[in-house]
């Protein structure tokens, strides 16, 4: 059996996506539509309050294409605050008007196939406490897929050994981090917490710059060889004083 790799876990994290069900919600009087803005702006209000005690994290986007019309991301210490935050946001009023289009569950990790080992708790080393809990920024553009590593028996990420896999990961990080100030990026785990291995939310103020890391990755062996992608969701950020004219 092949090694397995350690991983670091932070924040618990879950990816909301929501269809605006437009026909009906066109049919509200403005006055209504103003109390269920209200309201919602209260909900990310709080979120903001969370983000800035550093007690979590949230992300909240308008999804460009068919697949989804908003991805609410939010990040926790806990799977039941996320739960229970889950069930918060479905008790707006919104949440009426909005249709279930795709959620993920996974956790923030790192791993440890670059880690040089150092004395002490890992868990204590503040730059590994910002990438485990981190402060998701408020770019212009997100850009989240789930993905997996292959499994053929021809080509099979998990029989490779710790040494194999940890040169393709240093190939994958160099490119990496040629985008670093142009692109931001979030690897959450979801091995036995959602259909996929891992969820990928990557930010950034040029949306062509998604484009160009993932185009520029896909040469690279860790994606052409191993990389299976689940559906891609871009979109373009959500502030609140966009709410007005995004449901009006
Ligand atoms: C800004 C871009 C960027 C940078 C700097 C970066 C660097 C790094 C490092 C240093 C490491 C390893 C240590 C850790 O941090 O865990 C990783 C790890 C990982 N990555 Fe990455 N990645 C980026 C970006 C980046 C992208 C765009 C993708 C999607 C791949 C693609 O083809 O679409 C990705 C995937 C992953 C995954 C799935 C993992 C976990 C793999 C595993 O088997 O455990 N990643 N990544």
């Amino acid at each position: 059996m092949s090694e397995a790799v350690n991983t670091l876990d932070g924040w618990y994290s879950l990816h909301l996506l929501y269809k605006v069900d437009w026909a009906s919600f066109k049919l509200l009087e403005d006055s209504e539509k103003d109390v269920l803005i209200n309201e919602l702006k209260g909900f990310l209000a709080r979120e903001e309050e969370v983000h800035q005690k550093n007690e979590g994290s949230y992300a909240f986007y308008n999804i460009t294409g068919q697949k989804a019309d908003l991805i609410l991301w939010m990040l926790r210490p806990t799977i039941d605050e996320l739960n229970a935050l889950e069930l918060e946001f479905n008790k707006l009023k919104v949440a009426d008007f909005l249709i279930p289009a795709y959620s993920y569950v996974s956790i923030v990790e790192l791993s440890s196939y670059l880690a040089k080992g150092s004395d002490g708790d890992p868990y204590e080393n503040p730059f590994v406490r910002a990438r485990l809990y981190p402060e998701v920024p408020k770019s212009k553009y997100i850009c989240f897929y789930p993905m997996d590593k292959k499994r053929d028996l021809d080509d099979n990420w998990y029989m490779l050994s710790m040494e194999e896999r940890s040169k393709l990961m240093y190939d994958h990080s160099k490119i990496g981090r040629s985008y670093a100030g142009k692109i931001k990026q979030f690897i959450t785990g979801s091995q036995g917490l959602d259909e996929y291995e891992w969820g990928v939310t990557l930010f950034s103020d040029d949306m062509l710059e998604f484009k160009n890391i993932i185009y520029e990755m896909r040469f690279d062996e860790v994606s052409a060889r191993y990389g299976v992608f689940g559906d891609f969701y871009v979109g373009v950020h959500l502030p609140d004083e966009s709410l007005d004219a995004f449901f009006k």
